[in-house]
């Protein structure tokens, strides 16, 4: 990956200065059939999710022993970037904090304030723009340095890194996903198989006014949200044209569909498509579930359970690629981006790595990005004015 190396090396003159801890900040789930409900509590208190589709999440987790899969998948995920971070000379600690489970970002904040760190660096594991996947991180970073400062600790300042969707280190090993699905299916089908990129559906609302102010949209074309999920299908789609030498057709897709049934989400989903395109007389699919960082339950569930046994009942061959989880070229993406962020908090303009059509996303989240319904501090923001405004929430 020469654009990567490159890009490291011209913004590592002044190192990880100054940082001196990694925050990754992730959803959490459930690691036994006890924690099912209070962390279905955790997730959707106050969001209005009808009481049947609570129940139908929640059987899915039983299915799976009450464990989410994500929390493994973190652990592999802090694995691998301190593997890179030593080889490379990195010296940073690097701590793991959820929104909705143990360990609690809250805990976790409190835990690097008293181990002596002031300044941290926070990687979402969410690559794309949406309330849900960024402006709510923000928001629970802004509830819990509310907490320290209520007790009296120092806060610190939390920076978090910009959206990576568009990092070669995202998507080249999606990439690779891919090319390795096409050669699983059957030969018959290979060359006319079709590539259905998935990703998790939000409200149309949501999504008409994810990202910055200037890339919101009207009358539900989707705005930040799925602009970046459309780039990053097309880079993804022309590298295994150019890789296989054919033009696989693709769509944009979701899954995972939530909330009351009257209000509009994006679409298709991926089952409504896969009955399409079977009816069309598509032979095989490949669901590529690029909203994903790692096989979260949405992955093993929706995907691998549900729209398998759907392609199954078509009698439609389908594979399912694979999504980046610990990949190491994705750990050297993170170095990338923290050495990047560090070299523009020192003031310089390092080269900010990024395939497609659309450029780099920004640093810092400009006041009006991703709006909640119900308007909160969100810190690591334009907007945030420090943990005094955050009444810190009841215990
Ligand atoms: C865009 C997006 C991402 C991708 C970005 C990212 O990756 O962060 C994501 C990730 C995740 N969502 C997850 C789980 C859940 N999401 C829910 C509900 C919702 N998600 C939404 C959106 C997103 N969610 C929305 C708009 C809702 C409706 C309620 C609301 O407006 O807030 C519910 C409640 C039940 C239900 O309604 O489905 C659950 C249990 C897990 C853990 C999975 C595991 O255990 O492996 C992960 C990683
Ligand atoms: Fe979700």
């Amino acid at each position: 990956m020469p654009e990567q190396r490159e890009a490291s090396l011209s913004h590592s003159a002044g190192g990880i200065d100054p940082y001196d801890a990694l925050l990754l900040l992730s959803f959490g789930g459930p690691e036994g059939p006890d924690d099912v409900v209070p962390f279905l509590e955790n997730v959707t208190r106050g969001r209005g999710i009808p009481r049947e589709r609570l129940k139908e999440v929640g059987r899915h987790y039983f299915l799976f022993g009450g464990v989410s899969p994500i929390n493994a998948q973190n652990r592999e995920l802090l694995d691998a970037l301190r593997k890179d971070f030593a080889e490379h000379g990195l010296d940073l600690p690097v701590y793991w904090g959820n929104r909705n489970w143990a360990p609690y970002l809250t805990d976790t904040l409190r835990t690097m304030v008293n181990d002596g760190h002031r300044r941290i660096a926070v990687l979402a594991t969410s690559a794309y723009a949406s309330y849900s996947g960024c402006r709510q991180y923000r928001e629970n970073l802004a509830d819990a340095l509310a907490v320290l400062h209520a007790e009296g600790l120092p806060v610190p300042r939390v920076d978090k890194l910009r959206h990576y969707f568009n990092h070669p280190g995202f998507i080249r090993p999606m990439i690779d996903g891919v090319l390795a699905s096409l050669a699983g299916l059957p030969e018959d089908v290979r060359a006319d198989a079709h590539i259905a990129f998935t990703t998790h559906s939000i409200p149309t609302a949501a999504a008409d006014t994810s990202g910055a102010p200037a890339d919101h949209t009207q009358d539900g074309e989707g705005g930040a949200y799925v602009a970046q999920h459309l780039d990053v299908a097309r880079v993804i789609a022309d590298a295994v044209h150019a890789e296989t030498g054919v033009a696989h057709p693709w769509r944009l897709v979701y899954q995972s569909r939530s909330g009351a049934p009257h209000i509009p989400w994006l679409e298709p989903d991926i089952c409504d498509h896969l009955e399409e395109a079977h009816g069309a007389g598509v032979p095989a699919v490949v669901m590529a579930p690029i909203g994903f960082v790692s096989d979260h339950m949405e992955v093993k569930y929706d995907l691998d359970t549900e729209a398998t046994a759907k392609a199954a009942e078509l009698g439609l061959p389908v594979a399912r690629s694979a999504t980046v989880g610990a990949d190491p070229r994705f750990a050297a993406a993170v170095r990338d981006l923290l050495l990047e962020r560090a070299a523009t908090e020192r003031g310089r303009s390092p080269e900010r790595c990024a395939l497609g059509a659309l450029a780099a996303s920004h640093d810092l989240c400009p006041v009006g990005c991703c709006p909640a319904r119900a308007p909160r501090p969100a810190a690591a923001g334009a907007d945030w004015q420090g943990p005094a405004e955050a009444p810190a929430p009841a215990p």
